[in-house]
């Protein structure tokens, strides 16, 4: 009998692959090759993806026999699941796989924002020993602005506080107690913006939070804070933040992510007090170990009927936009 095609668009962990078991037969494709995923998808009755590869309308069109779509990460961005659901194929992501990485990974940026560790420690290795040049700020006593108190950015909110911080945050659909049980204090988006030191975004990437920080925000903040984006670029508008970078209107960034991957020819890799990462933030043998072995046990569920824990083709209050 011939086993369903399971085909793999992005690098995942090894453990994806032992997770799917032998009844499938693997095949790999590089999913940022838009011709090779659009010719590979034809026979695929699975498609795994991360944030690679864009698993849009013309890629499920082009898949006549897809029936699952497995998202090894969060966001939902780059996967059209209102396409997929009209075609009946199913999505499942993992939710909570890499979310501890991504948390950390916010606070190594905003440390490393803080303390210019990325330029300094350049610095040193051309040869130059500029103690003075490198003063940063401590976190201690600091205000920090979470937009958008999800699951990371509780994990975020927990270990800023134990550098005595002091966490505020902006959430319209935070219900229940939960803020106040950690001690942070809900405020608006325009009272965080003002009061905040640090501000980082954890926020999915949607038509409402596209540009959500943009040049009127920035012009709220104080021109010692720093904004770090570990969520999706965009969130912050990137031609307003290099102005504000230019302008001395805030002090720094930190960004993991960003409009465009790779950001090519993007002024904000240009300026000295932006730290910047190629899209880390899940980029752990941990994370990657997760999510893989996670999307990989939704996809073998799916590929034999069975119901996928995961599964997000249901209507979401923040329909995720493929813009
Ligand atoms: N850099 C990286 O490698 C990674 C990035 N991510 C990104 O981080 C995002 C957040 O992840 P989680 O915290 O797990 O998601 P989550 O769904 O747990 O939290 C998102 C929060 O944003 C809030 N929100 C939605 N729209 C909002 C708006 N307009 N204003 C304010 N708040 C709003 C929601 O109420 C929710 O509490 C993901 O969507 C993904 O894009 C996630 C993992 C790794
Ligand atoms: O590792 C990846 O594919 C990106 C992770 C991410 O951005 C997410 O899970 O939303």
């Amino acid at each position: 009998m011939k086993h369903p095609v399971v085909l793999i668009a992005d690098p995942l962990s090894p453990a994806a692959v032992d997770a799917l078991g032998e009844d499938v037969e693997i095949r790999h494709v590089d999913g940022t090759d838009r011709t090779a995923l659009l010719a590979a998808v034809r026979d695929a009755d699975a498609l795994l993806v991360r944030s690679g590869t864009r698993a849009d309308a013309e890629v499920i069109d082009a898949a006549p026999r897809l029936k699952v779509i497995g998202r090894a990460g969060v966001g939902l961005d780059n996967v059209d699941v209102a396409a997929a659901t009209r075609a009946g194929v199913l999505v499942a992501n993992t939710p909570t796989a890499n979310i501890v990485s991504a948390a950390e990974m916010t606070c190594a940026l905003l440390l490393a924002a803080a303390r210019n560790v990325p330029q300094a420690g350049h610095a040193l290795k051309q040869g130059s020993w500029e103690r003075s040049r490198f003063t940063g700020v401590e976190l201690a006593g600091k205000v920090l602005g979470i937009v958008g108190l999800g699951r990371i950015g509780v994990l975020v909110a927990e270990r800023m506080t134990a550098f005595g911080m002091k966490v505020i945050a902006y959430d319209p659909y935070v219900v229940g107690d939960r803020a106040t049980e950690l001690g942070i204090e809900m405020t608006g988006l325009d009272d965080l913006l003002t009061r905040a030191d640090f501000v980082t975004v954890h926020l999915p990437r949607t038509p409402e939070t596209i540009g959500l920080i943009g040049a009127d925000a920035l012009r709220k903040a104080k021109p010692t804070a720093y904004f770090v984006n570990v969520a999706r670029g965009g969130i912050i508008d990137e031609a307003a933040l290099a102005d504000a970078l230019r302008a001395g209107d805030i002090a720094g960034a930190a960004l993991d992510v960003f409009e465009t991957e790779p950001p090519s020819g993007s002024p904000l890799l240009t300026l000295d007090n932006v730290v910047v990462t190629p899209h880390l933030g899940a980029s752990t043998y941990e994370a990657q170990e997760k999510a893989g072995t996670q999307v990989a046990e939704s996809v073998a569920l799916a590929l034999k009927g069975a119901p996928v824990p995961n599964a997000v083709n249901a209507p979401s209050p923040y329909a995720e936009s493929m813009a």
